[in-house]
C-alpha cells in the first residue's frame, strides 16, 4: 500500500524516540508506506519555570498534538501512556498500545546506590507527587525538591550538585541509551509506578479505518490489558500524572490472571491508602473501577480534593 503516515510529536528527546520507534515499526511491518515525523514545539516545553498546571495543565502537550490531527496536518500522535488524559476529543481515539518497556522508577545518583543508602537529610529531586509521597513514607528525613525539564535537563541539575539523587522513569533512561545512569531500579513495592508508565500508545482519527488497520501489528494485548486496568482506576479517581496516584497491573505466566495494585497518597507521605484486586484480563476495566471505588470509600476523595484545591499544585 502506498500511503504516507505523518506522526505528530513533541520535540523532546523522549518524544522523538517514541516517534522514531513507531516509524521504524511501521516501516518494518509494511513495505511501501512512507512515514514522516512532524515535530511540534509545545507551549509546555517553552515555559519551564512555572508548575505545569499553571501553563495549561496535564493535558497541554497532548492537546496540541490532537489539534494537528483534527486539522488534518498529521495522521497519528505517539504518546507515553502515562501522560495521556483519560478522555479523547470527539473523532479521536487510541488505536494501539505498544509493548511495555520496564515500568519501574529509577534511582539516579552520582554517590549513592539506593534510597535506603542516602544519608539523613539528603536532597532528592522529583516533581511527581506520587514519587514524593512514597519516598517520604519510607524516608521522612529526606528533603524533596522540585525538579522539572526533560530528562537531560534533570540529569544536568543532578550533575551540577543541586540534588543528592533524582528519580526518573527507568523506561526513559533505557530509551535514551543511558542505562548506566540507573543506580538501581526501585522495587514496585517501594515506589508503585504511575498508570501507563513505560508504555507507548498511538492515537488517531477514529474514522480512518485504513490507517487503524495498518497500526494493528504494533499492538500488544498483554500491555493493553495491564494499562486498561491502570487507566480505569485513574479515570475513576480523575487522576492524571500530576496527582499522588499510583497504579500498576501485572499478568501471571499464562495470562489467565491480572493483578492490579493501586494507591492514593498524601504528598507528605503521612497517609497512603492502598488496595488491590485480582481478576480476569477481560475484566481489566471493572477491576480498575473496583479498586478506585474502594480507595475513594477509604478516604481518597478527601486527599485528592485537598490537592486540587491547593492553588499552587
Ligand atoms: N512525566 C514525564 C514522563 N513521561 C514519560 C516518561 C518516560 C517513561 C514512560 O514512557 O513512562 C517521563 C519521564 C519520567 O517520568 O522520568
Amino acid at each position: 500500500m502506498s500511503r504516507t503516515i505523518r506522526i505528530a510529536t513533541r520535540k523532546s528527546p523522549l518524544a522523538l524516540w517514541q516517534a522514531e520507534y513507531v516509524k521504524a515499526e511501521l516501516e518494518r511491518h509494511h513495505s511501501g508506506i512512507k512515514v514522516e515525523i512532524l515535530g511540534i514545539v509545545s507551549k509546555g516545553d517553552k515555559i519551564l519555570d512555572a508548575p505545569l498546571a499553571k501553563v495549561g495543565g496535564k493535558g497541554l502537550f497532548v492537546k496540541e498534538l490532537e489539534e494537528s490531527m483534527l486539522a488534518g496536518d498529521a495522521d497519528i500522535a505517539v504518546h507515553s501512556m502515562k501522560d495521556v488524559p483519560m478522555e479523547f476529543p470527539q473523532g479521536l481515539g487510541l488505536a494501539v498500545i505498544c509493548p511495555r518497556e520496564r515500568p519501574t522508577d529509577a534511582f539516579v545518583s552520582n554517590h549513592y546506590n539506593s534510597i535506603d543508602e542516602l544519608p539523613e537529610g539528603a536532597i532528592v529531586g522529583t516533581s511527581s507527587l506520587r514519587r514524593e509521597a512514597q519516598i517520604r513514607e519510607r524516608r521522612p528525613d529526606l528533603k524533596i525538591n522540585w525538579l522539572r525539564g526533560n530528562v537531560n535537563t534533570r540529569l544536568r541539575k543532578l550533575d551540577d550538585g543541586e540534588y543528592d539523587a533524582i528519580i526518573l522513569a527507568t523506561a526513559g533512561l533505557l530509551r535514551l541509551k543511558m542505562p548506566e545512569r540507573i543506580r538501581s531500579e526501585i522495587s514496585v513495592d517501594v515506589s508503585l509506578p504511575a498508570g501507563g508508565q513505560g508504555a507507548v500508545g498511538i492515537e488517531c482519527r477514529t474514522d480512518d479505518a485504513e490507517l487503524i488497520a495498518l497500526l494493528q501489528p504494533l499492538h500488544d494485548q498483554e500491555t493493553a490489558w495491564r494499562v486498561t486496568a491502570e487507566r480505569a482506576m485513574n479515570r475513576r479517581l480523575e487522576g492524571g500524572c500530576q496527582v499522588p496516584i499510583a497504579c500498576y497491573a501485572t499478568l501471571n505466566d499464562d495470562n489467565s490472571e491480572l493483578y492490579l495494585r493501586g494507591l492514593v497518597a498524601k504528598p507528605d507521605g503521612t497517609l497512603i491508602l492502598r488496595d488491590e484486586e485480582t481478576g480476569k484480563p477481560e475484566d481489566a476495566e471493572a477491576m480498575g473501577i473496583k479498586v478506585a471505588d474502594r480507595l475513594l470509600a477509604a478516604g481518597a476523595k478527601t486527599i485528592l480534593d485537598a490537592i486540587y484545591n491547593t492553588p499552587n499544585a
